[in-house]
């Protein structure tokens, strides 16, 4: 089954997605908009959520309702940026468990390498939510994907705020089936494999590293 791409392109997200861009947008409100942007799409990719009835008593009557049916999720950031999402994402979602995987991309040669892997030990069962700010070339989306199922997760999005056309094409080639989502497509990726227009370097923004 082919995987689709979703962009989420609610006016808060997009409101918000434009003070992320801004250049003169420093750390501290970067970070808080990107978490922000986390959870606003995290409330629409779970909206496919099983719920099951439930018989409840009101201080009126006794009525039927929904409750989550505890489907298992995990939350997995690719450092660093990815870490960016997370807590926004757990707002919402507080009982997911979260791995992490720590890759790195070459800046000259764009490869990623993996330098980190720590997942719960059950993410066979869990329906994996892979965050990272930036899909650029996808190398980086595409190792991690490559882990988990290597490690036999089943289950597989992918959640972030920028791609390139190129990064959503080399995930669709390598892994068909895993659903994308994001907060915008962006035109094309630049010479040293930055998106453009972007918003820069995505770890470097919400650490202060640069
Ligand atoms: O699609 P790709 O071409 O692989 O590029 C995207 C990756 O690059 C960035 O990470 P970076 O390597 O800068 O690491 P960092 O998060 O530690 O800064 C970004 O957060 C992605 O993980
Ligand atoms: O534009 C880009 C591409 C890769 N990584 C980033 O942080 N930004
Ligand atoms: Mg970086």
């Amino acid at each position: 089954m082919m995987g689709n791409v979703f962009v989420l392109d609610h006016p808060l997200i997009q409101h918000k997605l434009t003070y992320v861009r801004k250049t003169e947008t420093g750390t501290k409100e970067f970070r808080e908009l990107v978490d922000e942007i986390a959870g606003l799409m995290a409330y629409e990719i779970t909206r496919d959520l099983p719920v099951e009835e439930v018989t409840i008593e009101t201080p009126v009557t006794t009525t039927k309702s929904y409750v989550l049916t505890g489907k298992k999720i995990g939350i997995v950031p690719i450092l660093r940026a990815g870490l960016g999402m997370v807590e926004g994402v757990l707002r919402h979602i507080p009982t997911a468990k979260v791995g992490h995987v720590g890759l790195y991309r070459d800046p000259d040669t764009l490869m990623p390498h993996e330098y980190y892997f720590k997942m719960p030990n059950d993410i066979e069962e869990r329906d994996l939510i892979v965050v990272d700010p930036m899909l650029a070339t996808g190398g980086s989306a595409s190792d991690a994907i490559q882990s988990l199922k290597n490690r036999g997760a089943k289950s597989i999005k992918l959640m972030c705020l920028i791609a390139a056309p190129e990064g959503v094409e080399a995930i669709r080639e390598a892994h068909p089936e895993v659903d994308i989502y994001l907060a915008a497509m962006d035109e094309k990726l630049n010479d040293h494999g930055y998106i453009v227009p972007g918003l820069g370097d995505a770890g470097d923004r919400l650490y202060g590293t640069k």
